[in-house]
């Protein structure tokens, strides 16, 4: 196909795809990535107009536009992937220091010394670079989490490798481009280019808006899963890990452990420290309460000041040590505010799961033991059926 005819087609795409950026991005504007991805592929679009308009611009000025245009396509694509994978933008003024010598090197070889070959591979290395420092940036997080960073990934280092190598490319299919032959071929490459770049910039676009649905996806799910006051588990989530762990105790024949934990006399710290106190007090009490658990256990509210923990494998003698253990460090450790400290305890009901107990059986027994806990005077752990049966 014509290359102009190319390269028309390819700034359509461009210009579709970062309107289509554009708007998911004006939407959703806390996507970590997006709006770089909306630049990267505008600077794209830029690169493509800067070509067509070939004619009508003075050659340096031309020259100029497209290196820097070409850089920065991949410069934002970078910086767009390390702000989606969540990791710190790099210092801008490297990146405008070295797109800044391109434009100064890009001008030296047209007007002073005109080497078309070295501005080729001037603006290829740079911007196979950054696609490949792209492609490693998506793929360091673990590919199993995200699964659409394959395909980012995949394409940007191809990309990254395809820019590095073009010069050697031309050079090796066209080592005499004065000959007639050889030009034909160079012509024939340079199609290639063109729908290699029209390709990767489809692909890319297309790994961009995958990953941005993964996002929205994680967030949905940590909305309809999670208290947003203390980022624990809510009580229906809760409630669907506790039968899954039910299931596998049962499977297993290990043991499963409960904890019904009640914050003792909060209406007092709301009626005397407000609610943004009794807000504070609760997340204080679960930053100290997630810090005694391990990996695998599990902590939901339930509602108001009520929270519950499941314990997989967790022994007798093991779920009373943590249920000793969360009450005494949260009798000890009071909540510090610009008012004075807000003392806290809490008071404890475990048990453990019997063969045949459904999640509402489990739940309410450990709810019972927490009411003996309130009945004997509070700040204490009770116990129901803890120790398992031979
Ligand atoms: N600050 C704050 N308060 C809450 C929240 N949810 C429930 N509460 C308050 O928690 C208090 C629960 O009070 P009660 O059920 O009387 O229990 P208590 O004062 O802890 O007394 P005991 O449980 O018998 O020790 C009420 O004042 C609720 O308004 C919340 O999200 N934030």
């Amino acid at each position: 196909m014509h290359s102009p005819t190319l390269v028309i087609l390819a700034g359509i795409l461009a210009a579709l795809v970062t309107t289509v950026f554009y708007a998911v991005w004006y939407f959703n504007k806390g996507i970590p990535g997006l709006r770089l991805w909306t630049l990267s592929f505008f600077c794209a679009s830029v690169f493509c107009a800067s070509l067509l308009m070939r004619d009508h611009v003075p050659e340096v000025l031309l020259v100029m536009l497209t290196q820097a245009s070409i850089a920065m396509v991949a410069y934002f694509c970078f910086l767009g992937s390390r702000a989606y994978m969540g990791r710190a933008s790099v210092p801008h003024g490297y990146a405008a220091s070295a797109i800044a010598a391109v434009m100064a090197a890009a001008a030296y070889f047209t007007v002073v010394q005109p080497q078309m070959g070295i501005r080729f591979a001037l603006a290829g290395s740079v911007s196979g670079v950054c696609f490949l420092l792209t492609a490693h940036t998506l793929a360091r997080g673990g590919f199993r989490n995200v699964p659409a960073r394959y395909l980012f990934a995949i394409v940007a280092s191809l990309h990254g490798l395809f820019l590095l190598l073009r010069p050697l490319l031309f050079k090796l299919a066209a080592p005499d481009a004065g000959n007639g032959a050889d030009a034909g071929m160079v012509a024939l490459l340079s199609q290639f280019v063109v729908l290699e770049a029209t390709l990767s910039l489809v692909l890319m676009a297309f790994g961009a808006l995958m990953l941005t649905n993964e996002y929205i996806t994680r967030e949905l799910r940590h909305l309809a899963e999670v208290d947003p006051l203390t980022d624990v588990f809510n009580r229906r989530a809760f409630l669907t890990l506790l039968e899954k762990a039910i299931s596998s105790a049962d499977r297993t024949q290990s043991g499963l452990s409960v904890l019904a934990i009640d914050l003792d006399h909060f209406k007092k710290v709301n009626d005397t420290w407000g609610h943004k106190g009794g807000d504070d007090v609760l997340r204080h009490f679960v930053g100290l309460a997630t810090s005694c658990l391990r990996n695998e256990d599990v902590m939901g509210r339930m509602g108001g000041e009520e929270f519950a923990i499941f314990l997989p494998n967790a022994s007798s003698e093991g779920t009373r040590a943590i249920a000793e253990r969360l009450r005494a460090m949260v009798a000890s450790q009071p909540v510090a505010t610009d008012r004075g400290p807000i003392g806290l305890t809490v008071s404890i009901g475990a048990t453990q799961y019997l063969p045949g107990d459904s999640s509402d059986a489990l739940l309410q027994r450990a709810d019972e033991a927490m009411y003996l806990a309130k009945e004997h005077g509070r700040n204490r752990v009770e116990a129901l059926a803890l120790s398992r049966p031979s």
